[in-house]
């Protein structure tokens, strides 16, 4: 059976904290989902604001190839007319060809909230749904607060989804609003409800309880053909159902069901950290399915026997979904990841070589180093212990200085190496003794290593280790790189001293990038 995808990331999305789309990013998440088949795209709240609003005349003017565009807004308000309401006339001017009306299902919300009674929103509900509908626009109905209104007032819940579906509603959805609900209330009373309407059932949920993923599929196990979700469960407070992990489970768990179009679920992993991309959000490395951890094997143990087996500690080919198998090296790792790491090394597997670089690791991770973000210190370390690897470079002396030049702090750092038996004494100002150092350090080797003009630092993080140590306190420092074809690299150092730290990793990922530019890192 299909399984309508309905995607809110646009709208409901847009509610979460720290989320701020403008309007081409709207348009561009929008073509993407479009592109992957997604049933239906709500766009906004065109009554909210003018973003929302042209968000609508883009997609009349560059109409969408699959997906239908659905307009979001309230029921009429108390007491008016929707031909007078503003909110239907903004709804009605979006040209959206699918509306989505939010209406209230809980005794307790007409009462309190809307304080109008129960007819008065009954009417609401349909006589919005009813007007949309003789002007040939297909409803979605959202029943706010379904779960906790049926709990409360199962009968008036009954009556207000009733009369969305009388006036002619296409989907009703029934909405865990708060986010409250266990995923066998939800079974429950979707059962009930789909007695009471003789119209398809949807879900939106939200994850207040961590259930929303498993509340969809409660839901639609008992019965509802549609869902409601947004990418990566963007959404107010702590989100709504992620239709990532929604449409992976409905895919590869569950029997019977399909969605989206046919091979797109191997684009699931581009489609999360593109919106993460957009959202100018980090992608969660845990999350199921997509994140850059959920197929990445630490424990000595498993590595083990994934390298034997690979479904041993897979739940799914992480391709299916468009992700990656990885292994990490750490103090927790035996030497089957040692061997699935330095497979790139030409070297052979030498149980005493692997035993020596798996200890080495070890100690240094006891020493406060992390290679699981610093890839490239530990391929220059497989180097050193293997005995292949030639420094290009030897340093003489470093200095930085900080001092205030007119209230303006001056940063300078000096750097004498040995290059080829030649002395290199340069020295560069900076943004900071860091920024100096590298500006410094590249001056001096620019002339033997033209190449190095190509790379640049792209993230510099700092961490302090042992904290508890007081003065003596360690520090890591990370360092991000990039070279000119995109390709990413880290490197690790760590030293009381935070500029020696900081050396010690750049240093690793300017040799990281000679060798790997001289072949020696293939
Ligand atoms: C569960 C959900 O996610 S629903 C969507 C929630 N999303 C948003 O609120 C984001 C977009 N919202 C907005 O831009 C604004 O809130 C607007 C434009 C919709 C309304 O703004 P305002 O007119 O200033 O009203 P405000 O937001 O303060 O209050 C909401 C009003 O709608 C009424 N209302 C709430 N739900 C409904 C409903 N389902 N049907 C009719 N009226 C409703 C409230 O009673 C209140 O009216 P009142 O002040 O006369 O009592
Ligand atoms: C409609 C909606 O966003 C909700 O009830 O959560």
């Amino acid at each position: 059976m299909h399984i309508e995808i309905y995607d809110t990331t646009l709208r409901d999305g847009a509610q979460g904290e720290g989320v701020n789309f403008s309007l081409e990013d709207k348009v561009l998440i929008a073509r993407r989902l479009d592109e992957m088949g997604f049933d239906f795209i709500e766009g906004g709240y065109p009554l909210s604001n003018p973003k929302d609003a042209e968000f609508f005349q883009r997609m009349v003017a560059e109409p969408l190839k699959h997906s239908k565009v659905c307009a979001f807004g309230m029921t009429r308000r108390r007491g008016v007319k929707p031909a007078d309401d503003p909110g239907m006339k903004a709804l009605m001017e979006s040209q959206a060809p699918v509306i989505t009306i939010v209406g209230k299902t809980s005794d307790f919300h007409v009462k309190e909230v809307l304080r109008v009674s129960e007819q008065e929103n009954i009417d609401m509900i349909a006589e919005t749904v009813e007007y949309f509908v003789q002007q040939g626009r297909e409803v979605i109905y959202d029943a706010e607060h379904f779960f906790d209104g049926w709990k409360a007032n199962a009968e008036y819940a009954a009556k207000t989804i009733a009369a969305a579906a009388s006036a002619g509603a296409m989907r009703i959805v029934m909405c865990d609003t708060n986010g409250g609900t266990m995923p066998e209330e939800v079974a429950r009373i979707a059962g009930e409800a789909a007695a009471k309407v003789d119209k398809p059932l949807g879900i939106h949920t939200h994850n207040d309880c961590e259930l929303a993923v498993a509340n969809s599929l409660a839901a639609i196990d008992a019965g509802a053909i549609h869902v409601q979700g947004t990418i990566n469960g963007l959404g107010e407070r702590c989100g709504n159902a992620d239709l990532i992990s929604v449409v992976a489970n409905l895919a590869l768990k569950k029997q019977g069901y399909e969605v989206l179009e046919q091979g797109e679920l191997d684009h699931l992993t581009e489609l999360s950290r593109y919106v993460y991309e957009i959202a100018n959000m980090s992608y969660r490395i845990n999350q199921p399915f997509v994140g850059s951890s959920a197929f990445a094997h630490k424990g000595g143990m498993h590595v083990h026997a994934v390298n034997r087996v690979a479904e041993s500690y897979e739940h799914i080919a992480p391709e299916t979904v468009g992700n990656e198998r990885r292994v990490l090296v750490s103090e927790l790792s035996g030497r089957s990841n040692i061997i699935a790491m330095t497979t790139k090394h030409d070297i052979d597997e030498d149980k005493a070589l692997m035993d020596r670089i798996l200890r080495e690791v070890v100690d240094k991770e006891n020493a406060g180093y992390q290679f699981e973000s610093a890839g490239a210190s530990f391929d220059l370390l497989v180097k050193r212990i293997s005995g292949t690897y030639a420094p290009h470079f030897e340093l003489v002396k470093f200095h930085t200085s900080v001092e205030s030049r007119g209230g303006q702090p001056v940063t300078e750092a000096t750097v004498k190496l040995l290059v080829d038996d030649q002395v290199r004494h340069e020295v560069a100002e900076g943004d900071g003794p860091v920024n100096a150092l590298d500006a410094a350090l590249r001056k001096a080797l620019n002339g033997s290593f033209p190449n190095l003009r190509g790379m640049q630092l792209v993230d510099y993080k700092v961490r302090v280790i042992n904290s508890e140590a007081a003065t003596a306190a360690s520090v890591r420092v990370v360092i991000e790189s990039r070279d000119a074809d995109g390709e990413v690299w880290g490197t690790v150092g760590v030293d009381e001293n935070v500029i020696q730290a900081s050396w010690d990793a750049l240093v690793d990922s300017i040799e990281y990038k000679l060798c790997k530019d001289e072949g020696k890192m293939a």
